[in-house]
């Protein structure tokens, strides 16, 4: 399914240490992926097996790694710290396994603040983000604060939140990794159908073999490689 010729992420020979008392971790030792535009793929691993770490690099969070790392056609081994943040703000959203919205702003509040960023008229910015939460089943729960909220809703709001501004590559780290089994069901699949809407491609880390089943593709962290 992958195109390496339009991939919306690439990773070529990745790599990342940790150095902690005196002895060196290789916790990405040559990772190699290519994300096509639309594809979701999962991201499975033991707990440890560098998972957050991978999906840092590719949301240009964090620098010390190796290899090259490419978003939607820019090697961003090659921008500075305000370009990868242009790079960051233009093309990827983040889903985290804790909700982190803001608790004193409404869930149309928390969708809209990262379009304003860009530069839209807020009018524009508020439809969106009704868009959005309305096709995630919260139309009845725009106006609530995050502590009004159940831990799925929240979720959900963090799930529009990160699609707000059209990006080409959504990661998420254990999205509902903190919600029980039922409910990590319903969000996983909206989060899913609202993906494959939107059109955007996705790198989704779990722990979950039957979550991951419900993506395109499986790819495996073992090593520190994918396999
Ligand atoms: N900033 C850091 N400094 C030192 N070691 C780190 C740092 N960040 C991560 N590590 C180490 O890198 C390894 C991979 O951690 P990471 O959080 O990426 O794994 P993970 O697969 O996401 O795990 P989990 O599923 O439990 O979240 C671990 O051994 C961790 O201790």
């Amino acid at each position: 399914m992958s195109d390496p010729a339009n991939a919306v992420v690439r990773l070529t020979d990745v790599t990342r240490s940790f150095a902690q008392g005196g002895v060196t971790i290789d916790v990405l030792r040559g990772v190699n992926l290519a994300v096509s535009p639309g594809e979701i793929v999962a991201l499975l691993g033991p707990s440890g097996s560098g998972k957050s770490t991978m999906l840092q690099a590719i949301g240009l969070l964090e620098g010390g790694f190796g290899g090259k790392i490419e978003i939607a056609g820019i090697d961003a081994s090659k921008l500075g710290k305000d370009q990868r943040a242009a790079v960051r703000r233009d093309h990827i959203g983040f889903v985290y396994q804790f909700h982190h919205l803001l608790p004193d702003f409404n869930a149309i509040e928390n969708v809209v603040l990262p379009q304003l960023i860009t530069g839209k008229p807020r009018t524009e910015c508020e439809e969106r983000a009704k868009e959005l939460l309305t096709a995630l089943g919260l139309g009845q729960r725009l106006e609530h604060r995050p502590s009004k909220l159940s831990g799925g809703e929240q979720q959900r709001v963090a799930v529009a939140r990160a699609l707000a501004n059209r990006p080409r590559l959504v990661l998420a780290d254990e999205p509902t990794g903190n919600l029980d089994e039922a409910t990590a069901d319903v969000v996983l699949r909206q989060f899913l159908s609202l993906v494959r809407e939107e059109g955007s491609a996705a790198l989704i880390a779990t722990h979950n073999e039957r979550l991951a089943a419900q993506m395109d593709r499986v790819v495996r962290l073992h090593d520190g490689v994918l396999t």
